[in-house]
């Protein structure tokens, strides 16, 4: 009898233990404090992983860009935004980021003769680009005494990176990624929160703001949106890196135009130099150089938001009815004039 009352004391005892621990975790600042900081841990780490990763060789239906209402459609089957004019409300989109006090660099390529399009370019994206928030242009060149003086707005900053010249185009273009990757290394763009890299032989027509920022960023080639994957200009050949089989792919995205946070920039750029490099040791050069490289790119890591060809136009194709306006064009070039070689 008075063995069994000491156990029951025991068991009761404990219980109100356990009960009043359970309490003290759920009330004390200190331990929820720790509770929060895990979860808040886990919750970062995940969210640094968050590239949307697709396996190889996954076969699903193409979807389309432009839907049976003729309108650009609003997302993409992972569920990624596509943005087009009227898709956002451009006001809004801009205060919600100018409270994150961001800043944003592009990286601007202009070799050997395509300096010319530097005053068009920087002119045109005063106009346009970004404006009221703080940019950072990085034009690499090999004529740096070319880079015209453009009155740029408060809080823009340009920095000329001197680079040697090459002989052939091919190699300005492929080039790129290397740089890009160099740059961020360097911690040059540290205080940039976006990292964008566009063509120089282009110009801004319209608006262009912070509806497109996110983790990775891709453009929608003006020329192929109606086009089967199949039929999609992407590199064939099963020894490159860039190989990607028929029945593979989402949308042809354009290499004029590619960002994203400074992280995920990176990462492309690491590894489609790394691809470049396997195959230039191979002796082969991808159909479309880098383009290709970053069109498999996207096809495993799906980008986090597309920009519609409003944002990747080309002057020489007229604006069909899909397309309710031009944002950034490439601007017609006569290929013998600028580029080296053919
Ligand atoms: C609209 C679009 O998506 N265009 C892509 C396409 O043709 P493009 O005809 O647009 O290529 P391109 O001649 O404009 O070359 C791409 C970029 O490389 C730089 N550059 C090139 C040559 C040169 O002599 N000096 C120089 O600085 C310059 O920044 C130029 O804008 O395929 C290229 C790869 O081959 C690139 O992926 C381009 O982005
Ligand atoms: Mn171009």
């Amino acid at each position: 009898m008075k063995l069994q009352s000491v156990n029951a004391f025991l068991i009761m005892f404990a219980g109100t233990v356990v009960i009043g621990l359970f309490y003290f975790g759920f009330t004390s600042p200190s331990l929820r404090h720790i509770d929060q900081r895990l979860c808040l841990n886990k919750t970062k780490k995940s969210r640094e992983n968050a590239l949307l990763q697709s396996p190889q060789g996954f076969i699903y239906k193409q979807p389309s860009v432009v839907g049976p209402d003729g309108k650009v459609g609003p997302l993409t089957p992972w569920l990624a935004p596509i943005v087009s004019e009227g898709s956002f409300d451009p006001t809004l989109i801009d205060a919600i980021y100018k409270q994150q006090n961001i800043t944003v660099a592009t990286t601007i390529f202009a070799l050997g003769k395509y300096t010319i399009f530097l005053k068009d370019f920087l002119e045109s994206a005063e106009q346009h680009f970004f404006v009221g928030f703080r940019v950072h242009y990085y034009v690499f060149t090999d004529h740096p005494e070319q880079v015209p003086d453009v009155k740029l707005g408060e809080e823009h900053e340009l920095t000329v990176m001197t680079v040697n010249s090459l002989s052939r185009w091919q190699e300005m273009s492929l080039g790129r990624m290397k740089r890009l990757e160099m740059l961020i290394e360097s911690g040059l763009v540290n205080d940039a929160d976006y990292l964008f890299s566009l063509d120089v032989d282009t110009k801004f027509y319209g608006r262009w703001g912070a509806e497109s920022l996110g983790d990775l960023i891709g453009v929608i080639h003006a020329w192929f949106y109606y086009t089967p994957r199949e039929q999609f200009p992407y590199e064939r050949r099963p020894e490159s890196q860039a190989f990607v089989p028929y029945s593979e792919g989402d949308y042809y995205y354009g290499g004029a135009v590619l960002g994203g946070s400074v992280k995920q920039v990176y990462q492309l750029a690491k590894t489609c130099r790394e691809q470049l490099d396997i195959d230039a040791a191979k002796s082969i050069e991808a159909a479309w150089q880098e383009e290709s490289h970053l069109n498999k790119y996207f096809i495993y890591n799906k980008p986090s938001k597309l920009l519609s060809p409003e944002y990747s136009w080309d002057d020489k194709r007229g604006t069909p009815r899909e397309m309710k306006m031009v944002r950034f064009s490439q601007v017609p070039k006569n290929y013998d004039e600028v580029r080296p070689n053919t």
